[in-house]
Order: C-alpha cells, then sequence, then structure tokens
C-alpha cells in the first residue's frame, strides 16, 4: 500500500505556552485512506492539520507528503467569491493549480456532478444554500486532483439536518474518487459515517487509539467513553 502521508514527531510549541501543544506526533496515512481525527476541544487537532498543510511552521519533527505539490485544503467557512457562478468557483481550483494552461470542460463537468451541483453551475454563491456552498468548497479544492484533501471541520457550521446529508455525500465521494483524506472533526457519528479510520487525539499525547470503522463494528457510545475515561475524573467536552 502506497504512503500518502508520514508525519514524525512532530513538535510545536506556541509562543507564550507553557507545554507543547504538539508533542512528538507521529502518522502515517496511505493512499486511498479516509482519516478522521476526534479529541477533545483545544487538544491540537487543528494545530496537526495545519501542520501537515504547511500553514504551521513545526518546532522539530517532519512531514512528508508524496506529491507535495497536489494537496488541498477546506476549512469551516466556505471561502469563495460570491460574484462568482458555482462552476467558475469550482474552474478557480484547476486554474490556480497551473493546469498546463487549460481547463479541461469534460473533466470539471463530470466533477459538477459527482458533487451533485449539476443544474446549480450558473448560479452565484449568494444564490445557493450553505450546504450548497460546501459542496462548492470541496469541488473546488477537488479541482486540482489532489494526493491529499486535508478538512478542517468542515460542516460544522451547517444544521443537523444539512451536515448529515453531507456526511453520507462525502463518503460517496471518498468511495467515487478514491480521495485520500485528513479530516478534523467534534462529531463522533459523523466520524464513524466518514472515515475508514478514526484517530483519538490527546493533548500532549498524540494519537492514543485508532478504530476502523469499514473493518469492525464501532459503536459511537464506544468512542463517547473513550472521551470520558481519557479525560479521567474530570470533565471532558467535546
Ligand atoms: N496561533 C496560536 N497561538 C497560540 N496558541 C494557539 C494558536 N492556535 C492554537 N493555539 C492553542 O493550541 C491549543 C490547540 O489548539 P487547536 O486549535 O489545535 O486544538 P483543536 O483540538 O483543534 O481544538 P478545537 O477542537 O476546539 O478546534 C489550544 O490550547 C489553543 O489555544
Amino acid at each position: 500500500m502506497a504512503r500518502t502521508l508520514t508525519v514524525e514527531n512532530a513538535v510545536k510549541t506556541y509562543p507564550g505556552a507553557q507545554t507543547p501543544t504538539l508533542n512528538g506526533v507521529s502518522l502515517e496515512l496511505n493512499s486511498g485512506e479516509a482519516l478522521v481525527i476526534l479529541g477533545q476541544t483545544g487538544s491540537g487537532k487543528s494545530t496537526l492539520l495545519r501542520a501537515v498543510a504547511g500553514l504551521e511552521e513545526l518546532d522539530s519533527g517532519t512531514v512528508e507528503i508524496a506529491d507535495h505539490g497536489r494537496l488541498a485544503v477546506v476549512f469551516q467557512q466556505a471561502a469563495l467569491f460570491p460574484w462568482l457562478t458555482v462552476r467558475q468557483n469550482i474552474e478557480l481550483g484547476a486554474r490556480y493549480k497551473r493546469n498546463r494552461g487549460r481547463v479541461q470542460k469534460d473533466r470539471i463537468d463530470s466533477l459538477i456532478a459527482k458533487l451533485g451541483l449539476t443544474g446549480l453551475e450558473n448560479r452565484k454563491i449568494s444564490e445557493i444554500s450553505g450546504g450548497q456552498a460546501q459542496r462548492v468548497s470541496i469541488g473546488r479544492a477537488l479541482a486540482i486532483n489532489p494526493s491529499l484533501l486535508l478538512l478542517d471541520e468542515p460542516f460544522s457550521a451547517l444544521d443537523p439536518a444539512t451536515r448529515e446529508e453531507l456526511q453520507g455525500w462525502l463518503r460517496n465521494l471518498i468511495d467515487e474518487l478514491h480521495l485520500t483524506m485528513l479530516m478534523v472533526s467534534h462529531d463522533i457519528s459523523e466520524a464513524v459515517t466518514v472515515a475508514d479510520r478514526i484517530g483519538y487525539f490527546e493533548a500532549h499525547k498524540g494519537f492514543t487509539r485508532f478504530w476502523s470503522p469499514r473493518q469492525e463494528e464501532v459503536s459511537e457510545t464506544e468512542i463517547l467513553d473513550y472521551y470520558r475515561n481519557a479525560a479521567g475524573q474530570g470533565s471532558y467536552v467535546i
């Protein structure tokens, strides 16, 4: 199995902090694998994702990504151009990644269909819903055909019904496009729906447990219990 991402001994202490946020974190991700990172709030999940994206400089340790040029990142808020259409926003993803001069129309059409956005191509972003906008954000990221897709709580600003719909949608997309994905989430049910592998991330410790929902029966209660135990007698906050 080809390896897409290798993080080795990542250490990061924010200026002024008493303790490192990343304290020797290691992680491996195979090509075609979807990993969802769960963990308590403030444990350092986003810091790790940002370090993988190259947006956060590590104090020490290494991040190795196969085919580094094809990395795509999507955050919680859709950062789209509201005055451009759905299609133009998706094409921008391809254009910015110097797609050898020309956007391939057929490929974009096929992507729009896979995204479930057929019929909305010519609407402006200001004329579509939040859920549809987040589909466009992910579509724009996929337009470069990324070797690694990084998602930081992409659905958490959406209402519960839309969020649930998009979780199933994302899982289908992963299967159809054979995506390699690393996603940070606060939602256990989302992780079980979307992930091949779920990693529980703990402050100062890194990953302390993995589950594989597609290979074994993984209940949400079991994961919730893990949160409780990891927090010890103290309170836990998801
Ligand atoms: N730019 C920064 N400067 C200083 N401290 C930061 C910075 N970004 C994050 N931190 C701190 O590092 C710790 C980890 O933050 P991070 O956002 O990575 O956690 P998280 O697990 O993603 O949290 P959440 O689930 O709430 O988004 C927190 O204590 C946070 O306050």
